[in-house]
């Protein structure tokens, strides 16, 4: 049995990313799906250190929270950058991809019908940053010349926002270029494509 266990929902969520490294890096892990109907029993949240999923199990190490589970990983495989200084704008790449995420979700979960044409209409607002980072990064990673477990997270935070407005990179061609290169990563285009990532949908309720 793989060493490493992930406990999510059946959903892409928060859990994409961390699938993505584990299978771009080769690591071997095992889903424990938690359908929402198991999931409202409560016992298994009782048992989640801040009541929630994802949960990473990697041997008698037990992991929350997504960010930290995505470090974790990266300090593992070599995806976070050559030194402290790299580690340190990283992690400041990785915070600002947590704040899009926060309010993507709470779109998607909180306000979808009356806050998406919003959310699609600030949306280059938030993506130009990334833009500008991207198009002074020589290597096509957002720090140092190797890809970082931020780059994941990105790449998967950006597909899922083409979901949702598929024209929403057609101004940002860095961006849009990063999409190609990182989804052309033979691993990464092969999980992209499997039916562990297109069967699950994109959030829990359904919206995308
Ligand atoms: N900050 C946490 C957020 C985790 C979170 O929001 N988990 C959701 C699913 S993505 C959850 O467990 N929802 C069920 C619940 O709160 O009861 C993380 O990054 O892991």
């Amino acid at each position: 049995m793989a060493p490493i266990e992930l406990t999510y929902f059946p959903v892409r969520g928060r859990g994409n990313a961390m699938k993505l490294i584990m299978y771009d890096q080769g690591v071997e892990w095992t889903d424990k799906v938690v359908t929402i109907e198991e999931w409202m029993k409560g016992d298994l949240k009782k048992t989640c250190l801040f009541g929630q999923l994802p949960k990473l199990k990697d041997g008698d190490l037990v992991l929350y929270q997504s960010n930290a589970i995505l470090r974790h990983l990266a300090r593992k495989h070599g995806l976070y950058g050559k030194d402290g200084k790299e580690a340190a704008l990283i992690d400041m790449m990785n915070d600002s991809i947590e704040d899009l995420r926060v309010k993507y979700l709470r779109m998607i979960y909180q306000e979808y019908e009356t806050g998406k044409e919003k959310y699609i209409k600030e949306l280059p607002g938030h993506l130009c940053y990334f833009e500008a980072i991207l198009a002074k990064c020589p290597s096509g990673f957002l720090v140092g010349d190797k890809i970082s477990f931020a780059d994941y997270n990105l790449y998967d935070f950006l597909v899922v926002q083409k979901i949702l407005c598929c024209k929403c990179l057609d101004n940002f061609p860095s961006l849009k270029g990063y999409v190609d290169k990182i989804g052309s990563r033979p691993k990464v285009k092969a999980f992209m494509e499997s039916d562990s990532c297109t069967k699950l949908p994109v959030n829990g309720n359904g919206k995308q």
